[in-house]
């Protein structure tokens, strides 16, 4: 059930979602820091060795090389070691010490001006000592997200020692973008001493590129929000700023999201706007756990272009709800060639800026993690679908998920239900089954990282 929408609206929707996709999920670059700064002390039984990254030769990072235990990873639920997907040494907190501490240095202004939206950059963050990584000639680690460790956890900070070495950038990618730190190209242009660093939203896939030379030693951190489980009524640790702190690209987005209300030809009998969110979001998945497939935390946690949209929402004063969410694939067993020209009616269909594809989403508002309650067998049709509340109650464990359904409208164009407009697309890989995650850089115990939207209900043009 499409309706006629204006040139002028279309250009709206797309600054709309132009100004969320402006900044990149990351922040890095070099840090002028004290000589001390340079200074480990490490040793497995005693720390009893100490180097001066500054001036260390070969043979003292050969050293702190063989000290090293093989880093493993996360794969399939499990911590494995395999050269084929990462080479790299690793020290666990207990056999090193450092005088670098990022939370005494400009990081976390970096951190909190680069990387968070609007009043999120002044919210308390804790930087956790992870590991020291050393990357001898010929290491790497192949793409992987940041494992959640904790339902806290947002982001990831990697800080490089000016060690002699080449090769070793940071590759990320993320919404079908991507992004390269040469950390020892960085190095090689900053006045000594200095280190270089990169913090990224730590769902955003990363790669190690193989050191072609030296050694490239690091130390990884994981950032926390300290507050996510205050009382939101508290008073905030720090004077609070303008929701949007004047970024540009937030005041992109808000003028759009304002004039888009302001249209009369959008949905014009009310509805809602849907935001497939650009990042995952670590979720307690442990049955039992009263925190379990819980939401709450998520609200806390958004991060970049989705903290923006919820800010926005918020200041405006419109009803913003948080759902999981599970794409399902739109199956044609039967008949393939169907299937084919379907997908390409819908690709020239509505002349949108996009297809959405030949999948349904469900939204939910617990983790559903078994496929067999939901039986969709539908598609999209120019992001224009309906919600359906799913029948609540139910023998099944999962029926009495308090959930909504979202199906194709072209299909259930009949059907009571609440038009959302997607501004962005749902992306997730997220099947029904599980929101599990393949590649980590460990495993955890019970977190996972879950695919989100956000719904925001709008009234008619004139009462919104
Ligand atoms: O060393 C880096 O630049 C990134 C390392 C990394 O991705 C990890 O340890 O998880
Ligand atoms: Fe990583």
């Amino acid at each position: 059930m499409s309706y006629p929408i204006s040139t002028s609206t279309i250009e709206t929707l797309k600054r709309l979602r132009e100004s969320l996709t402006r900044k990149p999920p990351y922040a890095s670059g070099t840090l002028p820091v004290q000589a001390d700064d340079l200074i480990l002390f490490f040793g497995k039984d005693v720390i009893s060795q100490r180097l001066d990254y500054a001036t260390a030769g070969p043979e003292q990072l050969e050293t702190l090389s063989q000290t090293c235990d093989r880093a493993s990873f996360g794969r399939n639920n499990e911590d494995v070691l395999d050269d084929s997907y990462r080479k790299a040494g690793k020290l666990d907190t207990r056999f090193f010490a450092t005088p670098f501490v990022p939370e005494r240095s400009k990081l976390v202004e970096v951190i909190r001006g680069s990387l968070l939206e609007g009043k999120d950059a002044t919210r308390p963050i804790h930087i956790e000592l992870y590991k020291l990584n050393v990357y001898d000639e010929g290491s790497f680690f192949k793409p992987h997200k940041d494992t959640p460790r904790s339902g806290s956890m947002f982001a990831s900070l990697v800080v490089v020692f000016p060690t002699l070495h080449e090769g070793g950038a940071l590759v990320l990618r993320h919404g079908g973008e991507e992004w390269t730190f040469d950390s020892a190209q960085a190095l090689e242009n900053a006045a000594p001493p200095s280190v270089a660093y990169i913090s990224f939203f730590s769902d955003v896939e990363h790669e190690v590129l193989p050191v072609t030379k030296g050694h490239r030693v690091t130390l990884t951190y994981n950032i926390y929000y300290a507050d996510v489980d205050d009382d939101p009524n508290l008073p905030a640790a720090l004077p609070s700023m303008d929701p949007l702190a004047a970024s540009s690209h937030g005041n992109m987005f808000l003028s759009a999201l304002k004039e888009l209300l302001d249209a009369p030809d959008f949905l014009p009998k009310g509805g809602a706007l849907g935001f497939g969110l650009r990042h995952v979001y670590p979720v307690l998945a442990d049955p039992g756990h009263p925190m379990s497939g819980s939401l709450d935390r998520v609200r806390r946690l958004l991060k970049g272009p989705d903290a923006l949209v919820h800010h926005a929402c918020t200041a405006l004063g419109l009803d913003a709800n948080l759902y999981f969410m599970y794409k399902e694939e739109q199956h044609y067993p039967e008949d393939p060639a169907r299937h084919e020209a379907e997908r390409a009616a819908y690709a020239n269909a509505g002349g949108y800026h996009f297809n959405l594809g030949d999948y349904a989403i469900i939204m939910t508002e617990r983790v559903a993690d078994t496929r067999s309650v939901w039986d969709a067998e539908s598609g999209f049709e120019d992001r224009m679908v309906a919600v359906f509340p799913v029948y609540k109650p139910g023998r099944g464990e999962d029926r009495n998920l308090n959930a909504k359904v979202v199906y194709d409208s072209h299909y259930y164009s009949g059907s009571e239900g609440e038009q959302v407009h997607w501004v962005t697309v749902p992306n997730s890989q997220t099947k029904i089954t599980q929101p599990m995650m393949v590649y980590g850089n460990e495993t955890t115990m019970g977190w996972a990282y879950a695919d989100v939207c956000l719904v925001v209900h709008i009234g008619r043009p004139g009462r919104r």
